[in-house]
């Protein structure tokens, strides 16, 4: 008996992972579609719209471009500027994933008569108790579980993800061995896709309208300790860059947007908080998360997993407590929860103490 064949769309994006995950998706017996999403082009360029194509090519495969740059620019460059000015971190990359990347795979996907959808994220995916989860990636360097606590089970089940079992050396290596040496050879991104690693640089290009002035720093008493640039060029727990040479180190501890006050502390336990509220949260199986005291939560991408409680608000969020500490929270980024290398869920910080 003959099986029909199983159709993928693979989000493509012009660079060495996503050229990979073609190769071994049709390898793997999958009829490939490429779809490449004009997200964002800095100074026009579209290089990587020519390279996904070109790739296609050589693969014999469809390619699809969709233009979804005013999307991007509404809803996570925007967002992006706005949370600043609220004197918040903002996490694009995550939004991105699981608000648009993913849904648009799923919507493009169904559009196309498609089976499955996937990408080059260096994550793996595992059903427990019935639910789909995101589990770690093979390699912990490139693992980017962090970014996708967001996914419903509708993408979860139906999402192929054929890097996860790969180290990013050997992805190389594949590029390289089967001839593909412009994929092999493309550095890595980094980083915010539209923003250069100085965050500064881009708001000042992008808020020009007085909204950021310069301002004073004060230290928790409310001495004046000096100027600063303005508040949204400052983030939570920051020591370098301050611009300001007092004999010790501070740290940020407060942003207060009304006002245009940055509060220094010289004390990292000041700095300490215990709880956190959770906004904009998915749990993957409420039952293994809320109210278990096995959940580690990270809110950075790396070095940092602490143990905690969750629970829901009686208004709806998630209530985090931290079993130890956790210095320089922020409002506006994101906590993912684990138990071991498995993805709970995760949330946006509201607030903390
Ligand atoms: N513009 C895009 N259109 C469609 N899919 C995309 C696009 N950008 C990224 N993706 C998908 O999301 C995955 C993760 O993207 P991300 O930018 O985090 O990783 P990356 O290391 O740059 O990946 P790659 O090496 O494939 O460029 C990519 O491997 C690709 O499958």
């Amino acid at each position: 008996m003959e099986f029909p064949e199983r159709s993928v769309l693979l989000g493509m994006s012009g660079g060495t992972d996503s050229s990979v995950a073609a190769l071994l998706l049709q390898d793997a017996g999958y009829r490939v579609t490429g779809i490449t999403f004009r997200f964002y082009e800095k100074d026009g360029n579209t290089e990587y719209l020519d390279d996904a194509r070109e790739l296609c090519d050589r693969l014999g495969i469809r390619h699809l471009v969709y233009d979804v740059r005013e999307e991007f620019q509404q809803r996570i460059i925007n967002y992006f500027i706005r949370e600043y000015l609220e004197g918040r971190t903002p996490v694009p990359c995550t939004l991105c994933n699981n608000y648009l990347k993913w849904p648009l795979l799923q919507q493009v996907a169904d559009e196309q008569g498609c089976d499955y959808f996937a990408t080059g994220h260096y994550v793996q995916k595992q059903q427990i108790d019935g639910y789909w989860h995101i589990t770690q990636g093979a390699d912990p360097d490139k693992d980017q579980s962090f970014f996708l606590w967001g996914l419903p089970q509708s993408i979860l089940q139906r999402m192929l993800l054929p890097m996860g079992t790969l180290t990013k050396t050997r992805v190389r290596e594949i590029a390289a061995e089967r001839g593909f040496l412009k994929a092999a050879r493309k550095r890595d991104s980094l980083g915010v896709c539209f923003c250069p690693m100085d965050y500064r640089t881009f708001l000042q290009e992008h808020v020009t309208d007085g909204r950021i002035m310069p301002g004073n720093f004060y230290d928790e008493q409310g001495n004046f300790l000096g100027k600063h640039d303005g508040y949204p060029f400052y983030t939570i727990g920051q020591r370098r860059g301050l611009g300001i040479h007092l004999n010790k180190a501070v740290f940020v501890k407060e942003i207060h947007p009304a006002s245009n006050r940055v509060i220094l502390s010289d004390n990292l336990q000041a700095l300490e908080q215990h709880e956190m509220i959770l906004t904009d949260w998915n749990i993957t199986n409420p039952s293994a998360l809320l109210g278990q005291n096995d959940v580690i939560v990270k809110i950075r991408y790396r070095k940092q997993a602490n143990r905690c409680t969750v629970t829901r608000t009686t208004d709806g969020n998630l209530h985090v407590q931290l079993h130890e500490p956790l210095a320089a929270i922020a409002s506006g980024q994101a906590a993912a929860f684990y138990r071991d290398n498995v993805v709970l869920g995760g949330g946006i910080i509201a607030s903390s103490r």
